[in-house]
């Protein structure tokens, strides 16, 4: 089967302020020609504060805007909640929802997840739906029997949401490997990517599996069987990584 484009991205959870936003975006924006040409799909995910000053910047260029959150209900009385809706028309193309830190600290359940992620689709956004294990199993041969199992109700729930042909992005983020020092072991992720890419297998619509949790220059080589592409964090606030990476998904 054709594998579907490669796609990196990255996410500034709530690390910068407004300012180092736009400064950062304009630096990502100057590498849609470098995306663009070497054939890879390239987004960011700023903070909702600075969903409209990217927008401004990233607009003519081939960035996909990307949003942290989002409600799943267009309109009403939802105080703190953003509309999937607004977003769309913000020029967001990219929602990611069930981001490990959302379902630990604020307790965002899988049926939570698959209503973003539908209320998403609805509005002609791509959902970024963040899955994986919250512990390392002790064994490697074990863990990763555990880990899809883990994930599978996380990614079920929310393909059996969204319309059957609808484009999804599902990110492997292994919890215990996000904010760590180094990604997790690469037998582990494919494993469960490949696994993950069994689940969607008979959907029509386009299903990216990306890989989360420390990832950086030098990760994706080493995936590139499992996955179609890496969600940076930390290690893409440095723009040269970011731009090395695109390099590397080129390559691969
Ligand atoms: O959570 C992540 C991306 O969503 C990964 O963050 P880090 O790369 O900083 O571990």
């Amino acid at each position: 089967m054709d594998r579907p484009r490669r796609i990196v991205g990255t996410s500034l959870k709530m690390y910068f302020n407004p300012q180092q936003t736009v400064e950062y975006i304009q630096g990502v924006a100057e590498l849609s020609e470098h995306a663009r040409s070497s054939g890879i799909d390239l987004f960011v995910v700023p903070d909702f504060l600075s969903i409209r000053e990217s927008q401004k910047i990233l607009q003519g260029t081939s960035v996909m805007l990307g949003a942290q959150d989002t409600f799943w209900e267009d309109s009403g009385a939802y105080t703190g909640e953003v509309s999937p809706l607004h977003l769309q028309q913000a020029g967001v193309r990219i929602v990611e929802m069930g981001h490990a830190e959302r379902r630990r600290i604020f307790g965002e359940t899988d049926e939570q997840v698959a209503k973003k992620a539908t209320a998403a689709a609805r509005n002609g956004l791509v959902p970024l739906v963040c899955v994986g294990e919250r512990t390392h199993g002790p064994i490697a041969s074990a863990a990763v029997g555990i880990a899809i199992e883990e994930c599978r109700p996380q990614v079920m729930t929310v393909l059996a949401a969204i319309p059957d042909d609808a484009e999804v992005i599902l990110a492997y983020e292994p919890v215990w490997a996000i904010g760590a020092k180094e990604p997790a072991d690469a037998d582990h992720v494919v494993n469960v990517t490949k696994e993950i890419r069994r689940m969607a297998a008979s959907r029509k619509g386009t299903t990216r599996i990306l890989y989360g949790g420390s990832a950086g220059p030098g990760t994706f080589s080493k995936l590139s069987d499992g996955v179609d592409g890496l969600f940076l964090g930390r290690f893409a606030h440095d723009i040269g990584n970011l731009k090395q990476v695109i390099s590397e998904l080129a390559q691969s």
